[in-house]
């Protein structure tokens, strides 16, 4: 609640639980807050390691954006503080864990899953766009679920605001459609490039570009060279989807709102998400 992000929160106001992952910049527990009784995650961050890599400037912009996002699919980030070594976020808790590990399990999803994975993705894009927010780094790591198998995108640590840079193209603005003028449609554009790439990765376990070396993969995306293996076996519907998506021209990606409409979606999108 509002109080909740107002509020000067210390380690003493947690008790501390098991803990959940540990990831480059720290670990992460579960914690209930003594108060509430609240369950969180507690993300410790180093500030050593922070400095280090000098990304302060990421997570307070990180901390920013994520204080002002609300939705189902996106998990919430309701606070943070610091001691002497340390910044610990205080995270919405994912019950289920981290999404790479159960496509790792099951090696692929069924369409019904992939679909209804995506569909909850491109909701929670259309309220980040909406909000002028790119994630930026849509991937397997960053999806947690919750206890009802729902999908959260957490770790906004690469997301943006796109302001609306007045572009001074000749001098004049006049003759620029609003796409070009709003900027958003551009930028945000990577998100849906990166959605592409997660619904091909749900349906066959591997991203489309795969290669032994970096320098392959590179190669790979800017040809878009992408193919559909014959196993698992994949419908139409489902390539038609990722074949417009994994356009290299950023402004003809599929738009979210119209992957929505897309077949594939509807016919097997589970609507609760
Ligand atoms: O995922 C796991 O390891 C285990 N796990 N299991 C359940 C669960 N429930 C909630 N959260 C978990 N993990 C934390 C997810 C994050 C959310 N937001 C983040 N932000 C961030 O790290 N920012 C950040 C860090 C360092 C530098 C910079 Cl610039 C930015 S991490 C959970």
């Amino acid at each position: 609640d509002a109080a909740a992000s107002q509020k000067r929160w210390t380690l003493g106001d947690f008790d501390i639980g098991k803990p959940l992952g540990r990831g480059k910049f720290g670990h992460v527990y579960l914690a209930r807050e003594k108060r509430s009784n609240h369950i969180v995650a507690l993300k410790v961050l180093f500030k050593s390691q922070l400095q280090q890599s000098q990304v302060e400037h990421q997570l307070r912009r990180e901390v920013e954006i994520q204080s002002h996002l609300r939705h189902p699919n996106i998990l919430r980030l309701y606070g943070y503080f610091y001691d002497q070594k340390r910044v610990y976020l205080i995270l919405e808790y994912a019950a289920r864990g981290e999404l790479y590990k159960e496509l790792q399990r099951c090696k692929f999803f069924s369409e019904r899953r992939a679909a209804t994975y995506v569909a909850s993705l491109a909701r929670a894009l259309i309220y980040c766009h909406g909000k002028h927010v790119i994630h930026r780094d849509i991937k397997p790591e960053n999806l947690l679920t919750g206890a009802q198998g729902e999908l959260k995108i957490a770790d906004f640590g690469w997301s943006v605001h796109t302001f609306n840079r007045r572009r001074t193209m000749c001098g004049t603005l006049d003759y620029l459609p609003p796409e070009m003028v709003e900027n958003v449609e551009h930028d945000a554009s990577v998100d849906i490039w990166s959605l592409g790439i997660l619904c091909y990765e749900f349906l066959y376990g591997v991203p489309p570009f795969e290669a032994n070396r970096h320098s392959d993969t590179y190669k790979r995306i800017v040809q878009v060279d992408l193919n559909f293996p014959p196993k698992p076996i994949v419908s139409g519907s489902a390539k038609d989807l990722i074949s417009q998506m994994l356009v290299k021209e950023s402004p003809q990606r599929l738009p979210l709102h119209k992957l929505l409409e897309h077949p594939w979606i509807v016919q097997n999108a589970d609507p609760s998400g």
